[in-house]
């Protein structure tokens, strides 16, 4: 996290961690006033400092991104394939140093920051073998009349990601634009800046040319709003909250430019009668628990049937309770911290606010030690729908248990809110997991399992939770543009 408190005692810098900087048109910039400390969320110690863009490099940036598109617009895709499978082959070889450095400065269990790793290589793979197939068609015509579809790429785009996953969400993006033949300025999150330089040197190695790839940090509303004003900019996207995403995509539609917005959720998991209860509880609370709850896929509102409730409220309240809280690099830990003292606050308020309401909490329930963010995996039962936490992404190990009657009732309950990102059921019958999949109103639904999409397939939300889908087979669509071209063959 960056914190801009001036009175922290360390100021070293890790000796695991990179030095910070900005990277514009092929060079490293350090020498910027910073604009805060990246902070350690599991010790509070200083990890380093993050340099802020003036108003020249962010104009330098988007120079090199419109020359950088020109170069990389015309390289052949092979060619482009070939540079990103240099970067992946690095990426692949740096693994080790690059998820200390995410568990570092997000506080993610070791494996699971490997785990987010292989993860995103899997995206720059799957875009890799999409580059070389941006197919256009031709249309059927009458004789001396060509009808072409092209598909060119869109244009230099701007990518804002977050700090929840340091390195999937920027390699969602980069990997797709890349593929697509545009150049791209980053903003990573100014908590998580370390993985995103590592991310950018690979590519810096493989050979990447100058300015088709760049790495601006700053005030991140002024950096938006500069670079999405900007005429070089032709795209943007954005991972993170509904709030912020909401107003990229104004600023987007004032310049009249597309918008790929994967913002937040909060994830109903419909709980059926008749299915292994201590089973579904355990995986309830190693997925409730990822990224200690700080995914906008985590599973947030259970939605359990009445007769299952009482037993389920138990065993996912014991599990829950059997996972190891504490600083990510321990490998024993299950749990890390929340990001900042902000989600700490976050998370003590949405249990008090609940348990004022008449909500039991039957597990956790507040802060865990006095220094690092770290929570207790929490769990409330028959929490009011007033509560804040049915209605406000928790974004923290919070789960709340409410019971249902029937599948109407737990659709109505799940389908209630303006969000619709994930949706999760545990049912053995055939004919509710029909009902579900059809009516859940959400970008993704897994029935009887928490995964969530891999490059393979399409994710994305409806309702606030977004605008377009990233990766599956269309995922180059919003980083291309389709320009039709009617040809007459006849001499003129
Ligand atoms: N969908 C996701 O993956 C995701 C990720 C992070 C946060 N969130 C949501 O956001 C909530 C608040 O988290 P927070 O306290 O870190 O939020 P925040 O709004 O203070 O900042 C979150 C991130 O958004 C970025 N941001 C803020 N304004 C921006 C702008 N104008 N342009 C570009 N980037 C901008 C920041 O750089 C920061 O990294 C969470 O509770 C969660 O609901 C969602
Ligand atoms: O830890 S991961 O599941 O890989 C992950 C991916 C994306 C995001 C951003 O929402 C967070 C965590």
């Amino acid at each position: 996290m960056v914190d801009q408190r001036s009175n922290r005692s360390a100021t070293a810098h890790h000796a695991d961690y990179p030095r910070v900087g900005l990277f514009i048109d092929g060079n490293w910039i350090h020498d910027r006033p910073t604009l805060g400390e990246v902070i350690n969320p599991s010790t509070e110690a200083v990890l380093g400092k993050v340099p802020q863009a003036t108003d020249a490099d962010l104009q330098r940036a988007l120079g090199a991104a419109a020359r950088g598109y020109l170069t990389w617009r015309d390289t052949p895709p092979k060619e482009r394939v070939r540079v990103i499978a240099g970067a992946v082959a690095l990426l692949h070889k740096r693994k080790d140093f690059i998820a200390k450095v995410l568990t570092l400065e997000n506080g993610k269990p070791i494996s699971h920051a490997h785990a987010e790793i292989d993860r995103s290589l899997n995206f720059y793979e799957w875009e890799m073998g999409q580059a070389v197939r941006a197919y256009g068609c031709i249309v059927p015509s009458a004789p001396q009349m060509q009808k072409l579809v092209m598909r060119q790429p869109i244009g230099p785009v701007f990518a804002a990601t977050p700090w929840n996953g340091p390195m999937a969400s920027l390699s969602r993006k980069i990997s797709a634009a890349l593929a697509a033949g545009c150049s791209v300025i980053l903003k990573p999150a100014e908590e998580t800046p370390g993985t995103a330089c590592e991310v950018v040197r690979c590519f810096e190695e493989a050979g990447l040319p100058p300015g088709v790839l760049n790495l601006v940090l700053g005030e991140p509303a002024h950096i938006s709003s500069t670079l999405i004003a900007s005429p070089v900019i032709r795209m943007v996207t954005f991972t993170g909250s509904v709030q912020v995403g909401k107003h990229l995509t104004q600023l987007a539609a004032q310049a009249m430019k597309p918008a790929l917005m994967e913002l937040g959720g909060h994830a109903p998991v419909l709980v059926g009668e008749s299915i292994n209860i201590a089973q579904v509880a355990k995986l309830a609370a190693i997925t409730k628990t990822r990224a200690a709850g700080q995914i906008c896929t985590s599973p947030s509102r259970f939605i359990v049937h009445r007769r299952a409730y009482p037993e389920f409220v138990d065993c996912f309240a014991r599990s829950l309770g059997e996972l190891r809280v504490g600083d990510g690099l321990d490998p024993t830990v299950d749990i890390g911290p929340v990001a900042n003292s902000r989600r700490l606050a976050a998370a003590e308020a949405l249990v008090e606010d609940a348990r004022s309401r008449g909500a039991r909490v039957v597990a956790g329930g507040q802060r865990v030690g006095s220094r690092g963010f770290f929570f207790a995996p929490t769990l409330l039962a028959d929490v009011p729908p007033e509560a804040d936490v049915m209605t406000s992404e928790p974004f923290c190990p919070l789960a709340a248990c409410v019971p249902a009657t029937d599948l109407d009732e737990a659709l109505a309950i799940a389908n209630s809110l303006p969000f619709g990102l994930a949706g999760y059921a545990f049912t053995n019958s055939l004919e509710e997991a029909e009902q579900i999949t059809r009516r859940l109103e959400c970008g993704m639904v897994s029935i009887n399992h928490f995964d969530t999409p891999d490059a393979d397939t399409p994710f994305g939300g409806v309702k606030q939770s977004g605008i377009g889908r990233e990766g599956g087979p269309s995922s180059l669509d919003a980083y291309l543009a389709t320009k039709t071209v009617l040809q007459n063959t006849a001499r003129v």
